[in-house]
């Protein structure tokens, strides 16, 4: 465990130091067994369909990790319900608006630490529940400044950077779907263009339940210069996830993810790292080590690592990249 997780678990334990932990630290063994009886809706194929690229994902991984969490969550989907009646009773509104507010879930973390797979499951398995059948997933990628745009402000090797993204426009998304818009649509990026795709929309219609995955969705508000209080996206979430890993392995996933994607992606025509295949494998896998030290890595140092505290719960990932660790947010 490195020395801040280790803070945030022990804080204020043993000593009488400044502020208890607001986390519950628990081991892979003792996190598997709260899934109690819920039943394992998904076959071994299925699980292999939503297996991002890297990502070691098994029934085995998905019975200990994922099941407890989608207990937990359908736990805290009832009492989110529960609450908010108690706030219709308070208001007098009526029975129809008090269970229209979806339930938004964000899942942070580094690039190629597997959110996208974590997502993916969750969104699979909390479907699955007969309350909340309509389960939505929207990357914040989708929200990326298109590259011309990127271009223009010179801010091409600051993609993922929060100022590469049109903030505004993701919190309106956001805030949207959470008010029970009939209708609201995201922007749509491509990993294989590299870029924003023109004319494409992605549409969500009143889902139960709404996941937002993206590197920077824990990122405090911006401080506001005209005394107005701003919100951010995480200020709508009724619970939120982070994917969390050492660097150096997150290093080694991104390097490997980069060496496969050489062999199949990137071989695609229209794929941006097409010159990647037509140069030795060395080559290519300079340039990717050149992206993770000047643009991954010290995003994930100076903007997504330092939200980790902000999660309700951090999944911990050892080498192999199954979970050792949950830590649940108690206080
Ligand atoms: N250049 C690329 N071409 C095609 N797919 C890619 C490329 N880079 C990343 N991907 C895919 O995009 C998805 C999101 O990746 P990423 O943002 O690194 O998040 P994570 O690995 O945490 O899910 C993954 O499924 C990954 O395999
Ligand atoms: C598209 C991303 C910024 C991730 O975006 P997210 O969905 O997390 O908002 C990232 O996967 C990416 O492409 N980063 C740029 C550097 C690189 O090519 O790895």
């Amino acid at each position: 465990m490195d020395h801040v997780l280790t803070e945030l678990c022990t804080r204020g334990a043993a000593t009488p130091g400044p502020s208890p932990s607001p986390y519950v630290d628990l081991s892979r063994a003792e996190w598997s067994a709260l899934r109690e009886r819920t039943p394992l809706p998904l076959t071994a194929e299925e699980v292999e369909r939503l297996r991002g690229l890297g990502t070691a994902l098994d029934l085995d991984e998905v019975r200990d990790v994922y099941l407890p969490l989608s207990r937990l969550l359908n736990l805290y989907i009832h009492a989110t319900h529960e609450l908010r009646g108690a706030l219709g009773t308070f208001l007098d509104t009526p029975d129809t608006e008090r269970t229209r507010t979806p339930f938004i879930i964000g899942v942070a973390g580094s690039v190629a630490v597997g959110k996208s797979t974590t997502a993916r499951l969750l969104q699979a398995l909390l479907a699955r529940w007969p309350e909340h059948p309509r389960v939505e997933l929207v990357t914040t990628d989708g929200f990326l400044l298109p590259n011309a745009e990127l271009r223009r402000r010179g801010l091409m090797a600051r993609k993922g950077f929060p100022e590469s993204y049109d903030r505004r426009a993701l919190m309106r998304f956001v805030a949207d779907v959470k008010a029970g818009r009939e209708s609201v649509s995201a922007p749509v990026y491509s990993h294989l263009v590299y870029d924003i795709v023109p004319d494409e929309r992605l549409t969500v219609e009143r889902p139960d339940i709404l996941i937002v995955e993206g590197l920077n969705v824990l990122q405090p508000a911006l401080p506001g210069t005209d005394g107005r209080t701003r919100l951010a996206v995480a200020d709508y979430f009724d619970f939120s996830i982070y994917v969390d890993a050492r660097t150096d392995d997150i290093e080694h996933w991104y390097l490997d993810r980069f060496r496969k994607l050489r062999q199949t992606a990137f071989q695609d025509p229209n794929s941006y790292f097409r010159r990647f295949t037509e140069v030795p494998e060395e080559e290519a896998m300079e340039y990717g080590r050149q992206v993770w030290r000047t643009i991954n890595k010290p995003n994930l140092l100076e903007n997504v690592l330092p939200t980790r505290g902000r999660a309700t719960l951090i999944l911990q990932k050892g080498q192999d990249h199954k979970v050792r660790r949950a830590l649940l947010r108690k206080l």
